[in-house]
Order: structure tokens, then sequence, then C-alpha cells
């Protein structure tokens, strides 16, 4: 099997809103899917339907396989979920918690797993109680718990909207650990998160997913190709932006000493007719670099489109 999860033509309704109009994508077994989408977009909705707890009105999910079935939960024994804001008992310790929801879904070996499972998310195995946790602490019991029945897939809603940068970094090399082991789907909002780990990105909006590549790709596709050309002082940016303009035209824009230049094409063209222009105009930068799209400007090219 190379894809564990198939969205095919998903549909769904809220009264008289129709929030997906044709979700269609597959996810490849062993890798680590970004989902973008503006506040709305029907991301926890899509999560949603995956899991089962939400009824699809048109299309089929299927995970390793077997179609989705909403209320039933056959796919949910290889997925794993965490949800946007997980709730705990917060006057257990973590084993105590973990060993509660182990005995409800009825894993095996449960110690052993436990202690795997703390080791795995760098979890204290004492007696400290839940609610002296951290958030980003808790998240990471979140992923313990999400874990524990050793899913094939793991869902994550929005896992580092919470964090603060440390507790976001700490988290995203947890979740980039588990690449090869675990598919993972995360939605999140924080699209350089998306960046640092994910395989592939799927971005949704006005109910299809308009995007859904390798980043690579999405950068070929979409991103632009900047060259930023900056200078000791603003006059002589704006005199630089004066004699790339009859080239470049509108391409080109200034912000205080700095020059950015959107071309089309080869970037060694396009940066020799800069440089020849600059030596014509006797004007030194101190710096000229190429600029690498953005997922955001990427993000915000398949919005518009
Ligand atoms: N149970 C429900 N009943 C009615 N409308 C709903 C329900 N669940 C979601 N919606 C609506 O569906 C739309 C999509 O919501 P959803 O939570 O899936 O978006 P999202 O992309 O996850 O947004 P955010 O990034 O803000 O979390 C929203 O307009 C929301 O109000």
């Amino acid at each position: 099997m190379t894809d564990i999860l198939t969205l095919h033509h998903v549909q769904k309704r809220f009264g008289s809103q129709q929030v997906l109009q044709d979700v269609d994508f597959s996810i490849p077994t062993g890798s680590i899917f970004g989902f973008v989408g503006e506040n709305g977009a029907g991301k926890t909705t899509t999560m949603r339907l995956i899991l089962g707890l939400e009824k699809i009105d048109n299309g089929q999910i299927e995970v390793g396989d077997v179609p989705v079935t909403f209320g039933a939960t056959k796919t949910n024994r290889i997925t794993g979920y965490l949800p946007d804001v997980p709730a705990f008992y917060s006057y257990m310790t973590p084993r105590e918690y973990l060993n509660l929801c182990a005995e409800i879904t009825g894993i095996p070996n449960r110690a052993a797993k436990i202690t795997e499972m703390l080791q795995l998310v760098g979890l204290p195995d004492n007696k400290h109680r839940i609610r002296g946790f951290s958030r980003g602490m808790k998240q990471r019991l979140g992923i313990a718990q999400a874990l524990l029945n050793d899913p094939q897939l793991l869902i994550c809603d929005e896992p580092t909207s919470a964090l603060d940068p440390a507790g976001r970094n700490e988290f995203l090399e947890l979740l980039a650990s588990l690449r090869g082991k675990v598919t993972v789907l995360f939605s999140t909002h924080i699209l350089s998160d998306v960046e640092r780990i994910s395989d592939r990105v799927g971005i949704l909006h006005d109910g299809r997913l308009q995007a859904c590549d390798t980043l690579t790709n999405l950068h070929q596709q979409y991103g632009q190709s900047q060259i930023a050309i900056s200078f000791a002082a603003p006059a002589a940016a704006q005199q630089c932006a004066t004699v790339l303009r009859p080239t470049f035209g509108d391409q080109v824009t200034v912000t205080e000493t700095t020059v950015t230049l959107t071309y089309q094409g080869d970037y060694t063209a396009a940066a020799q007719q800069v440089l020849r222009a600059l030596v014509q105009a006797d004007l030194t930068p101190t710096a000229l670099h190429k600029v690498d799209p953005t997922l955001e400007q990427i993000f915000l090219a398949v919005i518009k489109k």
C-alpha cells in the first residue's frame, strides 16, 4: 500500500453552508502532511470526517484501504488523534493518565508501552501531576496518548498554535522524528512549521484542496522568483529601481534600502542583467541575493487563483 489515507471527492454541508465542495487527495504512507487553510476553511471538519466523527454527505474516505464509516471505529484502530484542545485529568500523573487510556482501549503490555511512550515524547516518569505541566508538555502527553495504540496514521489539529517558540520547536522535532514510522497529518496556521517538517502540503480553500504537492513542486508552480538588492542608503536603492525599471517595469519594488525584483525564467540571466545595470549606473550594493519563495507567498498565490 502506498497511500495510507485517501479522500475521494468528499463533500460536507452544515445547514446551508457547503463547507467541503470536493476534497480529493491522498497521503503517502510514512510521510508528514501539512494541512493549511484560512480560518473556517474546513480543516477540522475534514479531520473529523477522517475519524468518522462526522457524516460524509458525498464521496468516500479510506484509511489503510478500509472505508471510513460515520460512528464506527474500525479505521480508528490504526488512527491516532490529537485534538486542538486535548483534555486531561489534571490530578493524575502522566503514567496514571496513559494507563487509564490504555486500559479503556485494551492495549496489551501497558506498563512497558507507557514507559516507551513517555521516553519517546520526553516526559518525566515521576509523581508530577499534569496540572503543573506547561502547554508544550501537555501537547507531548497528547501525542503519547495518540500513539499508544501504535497507529499508522496520526492526525493532529493545530498542535503548535498554543505553544511558545521553544515549545513549538520541541514539538515539531517530535513530529519530525516520527517520519517513516507513522504517517502524520497536521493542520496549522503557522506556515513556517509546515515548511520545516512537511513532505507534502495541502492548501484547502473554497471547499477544495486547491494545491497538494511537495514543497519543491509548489515552489516551482506558484513561487515567484525574486532577487533582493540592498544598499547602504535609501537614495541608492531608489536610483537602482530607476535604472532597473526600463527592463523590468513594475516588477521592481523598493522598501527603504532594499530593491526587490520579481523575474521570470532563469536566475543567472536575470542576475546578470541586474549586475550590468548596476555597473553602468556606478551603483554598488551591500548585498544581492536570490530570494526563495516562502510558503506564505505560495499560499497567497494559491488562494487568489
Ligand atoms: N457542527 C457544525 N455545525 C455547523 N457548522 C459547523 C460545524 N462544524 C463546523 N462548522 C462550520 O464549518 C466551517 C468550517 O469549520 P472548520 O472548523 O472545519 O474550519 P477550520 O479550517 O478548521 O477553521 P480554523 O482554522 O478556524 O480552526 C466553519 O464555518 C464552521 O463554522
